[in-house]
């Protein structure tokens, strides 16, 4: 009997294996960091394995690194291969208009760097991740780590005057330590409940010196692979304006899963 994938993890897996179908011999590739990239990870060793596709890649994180690595992915600087073709990603929300929450698993920076060097971005995700208003999920903000508690407190005052629902910035902690990203900064998640007007945050969080960067992306995501338990595939794509669906299949997804 093989594992059965719970329909998140069923819905991450096939959202990453119709998304790496987009990847083509000779391209640069952006990969993205945490659990739903880990499958695309997988994905694109078996096609360099199975179907000898030529393709370097640049990771977003050490972690993305090791996994790449693992799956037999040829690895690159950003700054070697200078641009992108297409990054593929995960987020933690997204809306209609595909501006997306990301950085819950710490590489907001790296992703943001990458994603903004590419042709196109395509964001990979189990659809309850799609949302009417972003600010359900946390905002990570990377922050240096000189005056942590200082900045916190210019950001907490910072909200006050945004159209939000909530003010608190909490450091993120591991282990009772405020969590290190792969630059050697810290990361704050904002609190906000609903965010009105996500253009004027992300322009005022930047102004705050020891801000290095925040977790929304603004025109920067082309398109969102969706994926559903039942092994439904929703893709929206802004550049052609079009919603398509397509029948992935779960069951292999799980055999794979069960293989691992
Ligand atoms: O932004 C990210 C990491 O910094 C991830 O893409 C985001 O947190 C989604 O993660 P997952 O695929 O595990 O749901």
């Amino acid at each position: 009997m093989s594992a059965q994938l719970s329909p998140i993890d069923a819905a991450k897996s096939i959202a990453a294996k119709f998304a790496v179908q987009f990847v083509e011999d000779g391209m640069r590739v952006g990969l993205g960091t945490g659990s739903t990239s880990a499958w695309m990870i997988r994905y694109l060793g078996e096609r360099i394995k199975d179907d000898g596709l030529d393709i370097v890649c640049v990771p977003s994180s050490q972690r993305t690194a090791e996994l790449a690595e693992g799956a037999g992915i040829r690895l690159s600087r950003l700054d070697d291969v200078k641009w992108l073709d297409v990054t593929i990603d995960g987020a933690d929300e997204y809306d209609g208009e595909l501006t997306l929450i990301k950085g819950g698993g710490g590489a907001l920076l790296q992703e943001k760097i990458i994603a903004t060097a590419s042709d196109r971005m395509i964001v990979i995700a189990d659809h309850s991740k799609e949302v009417g208003h972003l600010g359900a999920a946390p905002l990570p903000i990377e922050v240096v780590p000189f005056g942590l508690q200082t900045t916190r407190a210019m950001v907490e005052a910072v909200l006050e005057g945004m159209d939000v629902l909530g003010w608190e910035a909490a450091v993120r902690r591991v282990d009772g330590s405020p969590f290190t990203t792969d630059a050697g900064n810290h990361i704050l998640d904002l609190h906000l409940n609903r965010i009105g007007d996500p253009r004027r945050l992300a322009l005022a969080l930047n102004q705050v010196p020891g801000v290095v960067e925040n977790g929304l992306f603004i025109d920067i995501c082309d398109v969102v692979v969706a994926g559903h338990g039942d092994g439904r595939v929703e893709v929206t794509d802004l550049e052609n304006g079009t919603i398509s669906e397509a029948l992935m299949d779960v069951e292999q997804a799980s055999n794979i899963f069960a293989n691992l």
